[in-house]
């Protein structure tokens, strides 16, 4: 099954839905200018409404060593998500200094890139392959933009990876199938308002997406698995 990521929870009934929808992985959003923003006690005390459930993913943005330390001391993270212009030494730091998987996010555009996959594989967990952000957004991620998903239909990826950019709970299951996708992210697309989940939608697009493709049973423990272990 298609392993899905629910990111920018921010309160109780997201987090709630994205746990009774049965998500695989849940992402708090750690980058202030963010509407999805949360504070780490905000996130603690979200992550502590279930035992178990989705694995617990921060997502930061070129964050500096004192924001991944405050933030890994208060919430109990399975992976670092990195969305900012972090270089693979940096990422391979931050890999080897918290002990966390590291999922690092690239904008795709063209197809030169994917070539940056090569440079990233040997010290990242994951891929999160996203759309580069539209001209003039605010933010690296999270701009309801999706990329031209045959640039990755078929591809060999050298580590497990989740789509994102722009999905949908309607365009879920297309583009599963047309990617052959392991895993998918959203994070507008399950909103009624900016910033602001819709319980409804979280379970439509875990539901979709869960319907098409995806890895086998297990997929998730060793999408997830520590950074302490070897890949
Ligand atoms: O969601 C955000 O606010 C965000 C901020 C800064 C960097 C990344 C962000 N979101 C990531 O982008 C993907 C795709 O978002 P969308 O579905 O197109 O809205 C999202 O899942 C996050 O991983």
């Amino acid at each position: 099954m298609t392993l899905v990521k629910i990111c920018g929870v921010k309160d109780a009934a997201g987090f709630d839905a994205t746990v009774a929808a049965g998500a695989d992985f849940v992402g708090f959003v750690f980058y202030p200018p963010s509407p999805r923003a949360v504070t780490p006690d905000a996130a603690a005390a979200l992550s502590a409404r279930a035992a178990g459930g989705p694995k617990r993913v921060g997502l930061f943005v070129d964050p500096t060593d004192a924001l991944l330390a405050a933030v890994l001391a208060a919430v109990p993270l399975d992976l670092v998500q990195l969305h900012g212009e972090e270089t693979p030494a940096r990422a391979a730091e931050v890999r080897a200094r918290f002990g966390r998987p590291v999922m690092k996010a690239l904008g795709i555009a063209v197809p030169a890139d994917l070539a940056l996959l090569e440079a990233y594989a040997p010290v990242v967990d994951r891929f999160l392959l996203d759309a580069k952000p539209p001209p003039g957004a605010s933010l690296p991620g999270g701009n309801a933009a999706a990329f031209d998903w045959r640039l990755v239909a078929g591809r060999a990826i050298p580590r497990p990876w989740l789509l994102a950019g722009g999905l949908t709970p309607e365009t879920v299951r297309d583009a599963v199938r047309q990617t052959g996708a392991p895993g998918v992210d959203v994070s507008s697309g399950v909103e009624r308002a900016r910033g602001v989940k819709d319980p409804d939608r979280i379970a439509a697009f875990v539901s979709a997406a869960k319907a098409e493709g995806g890895v086998s049973k297990g997929g998730v423990a060793a999408f997830a698995r520590s950074g302490a272990e070897p890949r």
